[in-house]
C-alpha cells in the first residue's frame, strides 16, 4: 500500500479564510477570518489525502502582503522543506498577490519538494465556496511523488500553473489563474494529475537561486506604469527621490518607452540606478532593440509581468547593480 504523504500548511489568509454576513455574498466580505485548522476541517476526508500539520503565519487579505512577510514565509517554507516528515507543502493565501508570493518563493526557496500556493475567489462562507476543492486538489498534488521538482506551483480551479507564468487574469471568476500564452501545467481530475509533459517538468533553472536567509528587507523597487499622458516623468522622479534602487516600467506594448520618458530613464540607469522595461500587457515577451539595451542600457522584461519584473529587479540587486549582469539574469527567463 501507498504510504500516505505528509503534508504541511502554511495559511496566510486571504478570501479562502474570508467570512462574509450572507451566504450569498461573493463581495463585501472580511478575509483572513478562518485558522489553519478552521480551513483544514472544512475540507472533509481531507485527512485520507495525507498526514496535516499546520501553521498560521499570518491571517490578512493579501492585498496587505508586506516583503517583511514573504521573508518570514521564505524561512517558514525553507524549514518546513528541510524536514524529513514533511513530503510537501501547501500555502493558502489571498489572491490578489498570490502570483507576487509564488514567484518570490520560486526565486528563493531550495527544494524539490512539492510547493503549493492555493486561494479562493469565493469566501469560506458562500454557497458553493471555492476554497474546499481547491484545498483538496493543492493537498493532491503536494502529497504527490509526481510534483517532485516542479519548482513552485498554484493550484486552483481543477488547474496547475507555475509561478514563473501564472497571473490572475480575472477579478471575479472561479478560473482566475491562468498562464497567458503557456496553458497550465497540469489539470486535475478527481484522483488523477494529468500533468502536460510538454510543459515543464523539471525543477526550473531559477528555483532558490538567491537566498534571502540574511536579509531583513529587500531593496527598494518602484513600478511606473505607461499611458496616455503619463510621459512626464513624474512618479519616475518621485521614486529617484525616495531612493528606489531600481524601476520597472510597466510600458504599453513591447516595452515601448515615450520619447519624452527615454532621456529622464536614461539618466536614471545612467546615475546607477537600473530599469527594466515590461509591458501592461498580460501576454507576450518584451524584446527590446540594440540601442534600448546597449545604449539606454534598458533591461527588458522578457516574459515576466511588471510584478514579477519587480521582484526579480529587488532579487538581483541584493547582489549586484550591475546593467550587464541583471540583462542576463532577465534573458535567462526567455
Ligand atoms: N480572492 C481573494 O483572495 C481576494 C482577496 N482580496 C485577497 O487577496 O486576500
Amino acid at each position: 500500500m501507498k504510504r500516505k504523504a505528509n503534508v504541511h500548511i502554511i495559511a496566510t489568509g486571504g478570501t479562502i479564510a474570508g467570512r462574509a454576513a450572507s451566504a450569498a455574498a461573493t463581495v463585501g466580505y472580511k478575509a483572513g477570518e478562518l485558522t489553519v485548522g478552521q480551513l483544514i476541517a472544512s475540507v472533509p476526508g481531507l485527512d485520507k489525502l495525507a498526514n496535516l500539520s499546520g501553521e498560521q503565519l499570518c491571517n490578512i487579505d493579501s492585498k496587505d502582503m508586506q516583503e517583511a512577510i514573504w521573508l518570514q514565509l521564505a524561512e517558514r517554507v525553507e524549514a518546513a522543506a528541510e524536514r524529513k516528515d514533511v513530503d510537501g507543502i501547501v500555502i493558502t493565501h489571498g489572491t490578489d498577490t498570490l502570483e507576487e508570493t509564488a514567484f518570490f518563493l520560486q526565486l528563493t526557496v531550495k527544494t524539490d519538494k512539492p510547493i503549493v500556493l492555493t486561494g479562493a475567489m469565493r469566501p469560506a462562507t458562500a454557497i458553493s465556496a471555492d476554497g474546499p476543492m481547491n484545498i483538496w486538489q493543492s493537498v493532491q498534488v503536494a502529497a504527490d511523488k509526481s510534483a517532485t521538482g516542479r519548482g513552485v506551483l498554484v493550484v486552483m480551479n481543477g488547474q496547475i500553473n507555475g509561478a514563473e507564468t501564472v497571473t490572475k487574469v480575472n477579478v471575479n471568476a472561479l478560473e482566475a489563474f491562468q498562464s497567458p500564452g503557456r496553458g497550465p501545467m497540469g489539470v486535475m481530475i478527481d484522483e488523477k494529475i494529468c500533468w502536460n509533459e510538454s510543459g515543464a517538468c523539471t525543477l526550473p533553472t531559477h528555483s532558490g537561486s538567491v537566498s534571502v536567509k540574511n536579509l531583513t528587507q529587500l531593496p527598494k523597487v518602484r513600478i511606473i506604469y505607461g499611458y496616455v499622458g503619463g510621459d512626464d516623468g513624474l512618479f519616475v522622479k518621485a521614486a529617484l527621490r525616495d531612493e528606489a534602487r531600481g524601476l520597472v516600467y510597466a510600458a504599453c506594448g513591447n516595452g515601448s518607452v515615450p520619447e519624452k520618458l527615454t532621456g529622464l530613464l536614461k539618466e536614471t540607469v545612467a546615475s546607477g540606478v537600473p530599469v527594466v522595461i515590461a509591458t501592461r500587457c498580460g501576454g507576450g515577451i518584451v524584446v527590446l532593440s540594440e540601442e534600448m539595451t546597449e545604449i539606454n542600457g534598458f533591461i527588458p522584461a522578457g516574459p515576466l509581468n511588471p510584478q514579477k519584473a519587480k521582484i526579480l529587479l529587488q532579487l538581483a540587486l541584493t547582489k549586484t547593480s550591475d546593467v550587464k549582469e541583471i540583462q542576463q539574469l532577465f534573458a535567462s527567463f526567455l
